[in-house]
């Protein structure tokens, strides 16, 4: 299988021109947080802000929207109970499902944004909407490029391959028939995109599992697609840096927290970035 490095990633973070600004860097809008899952769209949108997003917008219950304007106040924030479906035409990705829950509002939520959701726009389906997605035999919207971020039960739910059975070979074949790329989380997580090689990352490590650490890496696919090219290989270097951070942080840590990922976020898209422009300058 293909391996992700770091020349990847070097590839895909690019310095930011002088003339830019927040909206050249994708409005994203992230979707979840009912019930007792505030945390997990907390630390969603913490990785799409601290990833770079020019406007983030989060939909989510009215009772979250105290926390989380205190916990990240560069979010704009709206309960799922208000009138969210007319900003959706105005965003450049839509991150659903961390802490969604499978409530029969979140199935509604979600049936929503499948139906808005247009071809000139990104989805990032993570956690409950997978779920949600393979217990409801949905079909996947029309989009510019739909991604799917399932752990491996996550996985099993939505292809139907044990967690025992799956591998390169199962994996793939159900990918060439979605329209889609897929990250199957794990040890070690794989990428596969439909009709092309897998790939896989050989950074990262136990010290990541700790819940919110998949719910972050959401976040982060989501504003990689929104402000760099809507590429596979974009998608790789989210989930490369992700996992490459914990690393770091674990050579002096036993654990590594997900919002302590998005907070080494701005310093190595900056060392990502700068090794870009040396070799263009080489
Ligand atoms: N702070 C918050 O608000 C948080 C909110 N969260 C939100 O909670 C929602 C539910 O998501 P979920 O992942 O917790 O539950 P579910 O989909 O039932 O999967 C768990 C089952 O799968 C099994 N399993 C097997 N292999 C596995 C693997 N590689 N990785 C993981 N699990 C694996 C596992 O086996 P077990 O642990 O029992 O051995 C168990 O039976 C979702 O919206 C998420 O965003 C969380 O992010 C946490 C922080
Ligand atoms: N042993 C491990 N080695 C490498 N990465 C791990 C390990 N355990 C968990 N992770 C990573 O942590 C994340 C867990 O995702 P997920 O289960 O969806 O978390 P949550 O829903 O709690 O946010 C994935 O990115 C996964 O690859
Ligand atoms: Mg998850």
């Amino acid at each position: 299988m293909q391996i992700i490095d770091e020349a990847l990633v070097e590839q895909i973070i690019t310095p930011r021109p002088l003339d830019s600004h927040k909206g050249t860097y994708a409005r994203v809008m992230l979707i979840g947080g009912l019930q007792h899952y505030h945390g997990a769209i907390m630390l969603a949108s913490k990785a799409a802000v601290y990833g770079g997003s020019g406007l983030v917008t989060v939909v989510t219950d009215s009772q979250a929207i105290t926390a989380l304007n205190m916990y990240l106040p560069e979010a704009m924030v709206i309960s799922y109970q208000d009138d969210y479906q007319k900003l959706i035409i105005n965003q450049d990705v839509v991150v659903i499902g961390p802490g969604l829950g499978t409530s029969t509002q979140a199935l509604t939520i979600l049936k929503n944004i499948f139906a808005i959701i247009t071809p000139n726009q990104c989805l990032v389906i993570d956690g409950s909407a997978l779920t949600l997605f393979a217990n409801n035999q949905l079909s996947l919207p029309i989009t510019k490029l739909t991604v799917l971020t399932p752990h491996q039960m996550e996985w099993q739910r939505v292809s139907g391959i044990k967690i025992a059975d799956q591998n390169d070979i199962t994996n793939q074949a159900i990918v060439d028939n979605l329209n889609a790329i897929v990250i199957v989380k794990k040890h070690h997580s794989e990428l596969y995109t439909p009709h092309l090689p897998a790939q896989k990352i050989i950074v990262g490590g136990p010290y990541q599992a700790t819940g919110g650490m998949g719910d972050t890496l959401a976040g982060l696919v989501g504003i990689f697609l929104g402000q760099f090219k809507t590429t596979a290989k974009t998608v790789a270097a989210a989930l490369y840096i992700h996992s490459a951070i914990a690393d770091k942080l674990a050579a002096k840590q036993y654990v590594v927290l997900p919002s302590h990922i998005s907070d080494c976020l701005p310093a190595t898209m900056a060392h990502f970035a700068q090794q870009n422009h040396n070799k263009k300058a080489n």
